[in-house]
């Protein structure tokens, strides 16, 4: 393989991947959701792979950049930005200031929020480019790694066994919908997983139910770091009320409360530090919310934020704030989990174990699948991401996507609710 960095080729291809029936505020997770691969080839014969949002949204941003591309170097990842301004164009999706992302839970949409998860995918596989032709781990290229492995927190869903009418792939995880399913949920993560952190996803029960299986977690695991995250779901007044009741054992609650206006409130009124992936998920956001005390974790993401070098700038300006950094995760394959893994290896104020829904997916796109021991992975010092995409596993899951009559290639949790309660909307916020 030659050293010539020019891009010759990228490859887009969207796939379905197979995901639980697990609940949250808006719905339930559809039985397959979209994915979308970008491969970018170079004149040196070398191949980087990234991943982001598959949608429909997302694909229509990422066709103009592919087809820009070719003829830059996959080393001038700072120019990428610009040139996604240039070329992509508005999203007719991303429908104005009370617009919440359906399917992703991150708050308001815009087309500037879009744009940045498409360049995020492209800024992966032409870092995975670099990093192969030079030989050198992503981490590397981004300054190099301070940890050799990563904590990751195991991702508590109420969910039920099976999609409705059984569709989907099956799994053996069974329904979890009241404390003691979410325990044995919880002790299944910690054995096979050694994860030590557990985040329940709320916002699904009556908070009461909620704060019953935090309990029930909090007498299980004694001393773990658990947290809390109903998605915005509460008022003010019932995220104060949650976060007095379980003040004694929440690491952190995420998102009680929508928008920086309410969590602001919520944090005048509590000490139980609160954490966003919703209020503050691109750098215009983080003026208004630090300066009020509306968060006090920030999680990371770099499909929201636009890349790994945005997710260090991101991290240098939480330290500069004193505001603490975790890590956000949706439904993801290991090549996105790999980026993760990579940019959390060089950044020094990562405060808390990362959230990663990877346990959840029984499909991948590479070779072999990334194992958590002890809670933690292990930095690769493989060159580029270290994973090795799978072309047969690609092709299967993209016949799935060309197959479908297009109701599953947009994430839309209210309507997958809708096959089992016809008579679902979207609940208003606050919801409680
Ligand atoms: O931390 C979060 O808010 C999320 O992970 C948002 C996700 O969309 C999650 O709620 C989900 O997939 O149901
Ligand atoms: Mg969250």
């Amino acid at each position: 393989m030659g050293q010539d960095l020019t891009v010759t080729e990228v490859r887009l291809t969207p796939i379905l991947v197979a995901d639980p029936p697990l609940l949250n505020t808006q719905g339930v997770h559809q039985p397959y959701t979209p994915r979308l691969i970008v491969e970018v080839v170079t004149a040196g014969g070398v191949t980087g792979v990234g991943e982001t949002y598959g949608d429909t949204k997302y694909l229509d941003l990422a066709a103009p950049l592919a087809d820009a591309l070719p003829g830059r170097a996959v080393s001038d990842v700072n120019a990428l930005h610009r040139l996604a301004e240039r070329v992509c164009g508005d999203s007719p999706e991303a429908t104005g200031a009370d617009a919440v992302d359906v399917g992703g839970l991150r708050g308001v949409q815009t087309t500037d929020k879009l744009r940045l998860s498409v360049v995020s995918g492209f800024e992966v596989a032409c870092l995975d480019a670099l990093g192969k032709t030079l030989g050198l781990p992503v981490h590397a290229l981004l300054g190099g790694k301070v940890r050799d492995a990563v904590d990751y927190s195991a991702y508590l869903f109420y969910r039920w066994a099976r999609h409705p009418g059984g569709a989907g792939e099956p799994d053996d995880w069974g329904a979890a919908l009241d404390p003691a399913g979410i325990v044995a949920q919880a002790r299944r993560f910690a054995r096979e997983y050694g994860f030590t952190s557990f985040k329940l996803k709320g916002g699904v029960f009556e908070p009461e139910q909620e704060i019953a299986a935090v309990r029930a977690l909090a007498a299980a695991f004694p001393g773990q770091h658990l947290r809390l995250d109903p998605n915005g779901a509460w008022s003010v007044e019932t995220s104060l009320k949650v976060a007095k009741e379980l003040g004694g054992v929440l690491q952190y609650l995420e998102d009680p409360a929508s928008g920086t206006a309410r969590m602001a409130e919520v944090a005048a009124g509590t000490d139980v530090p609160l954490a966003t992936n919703m209020c503050v998920t691109t750098f215009a956001e983080i003026p208004e919310a630090f300066a009020r005390g509306a968060v006090q974790v920030v999680l990371s993401d770099h499909h929201y934020w636009g890349g790994l070098q945005a997710t260090r700038e991101l991290a240098a300006v939480c330290r500069t704030f004193g505001v603490a950094l975790s890590m956000h995760s949706n439904t993801h394959l290991g090549i996105s989990l790999a980026a993760m893994t990579h940019v959390a290896a060089v950044v020094p104020n990562l405060d808390h174990a990362c959230d990663s829904h990877y346990p959840w997916q029984t499909e991948d796109v590479i070779t072999e699948r990334l194992t958590f021991r002890d809670g933690r992975l292990a930095v690769s010092d493989l060159p580029g991401l270290g994973v090795e995409l799978d072309r047969d596993r690609l092709a299967r899951l993209h016949r799935r996507w060309l197959d479908d009559d297009g109701s599953m290639r947009d994430r839309d949790d209210a309507a997958a609710m809708r096959v089992a309660e016809p008579g679902w909307t979207t609940p208003p916020v606050p919801r409680w």
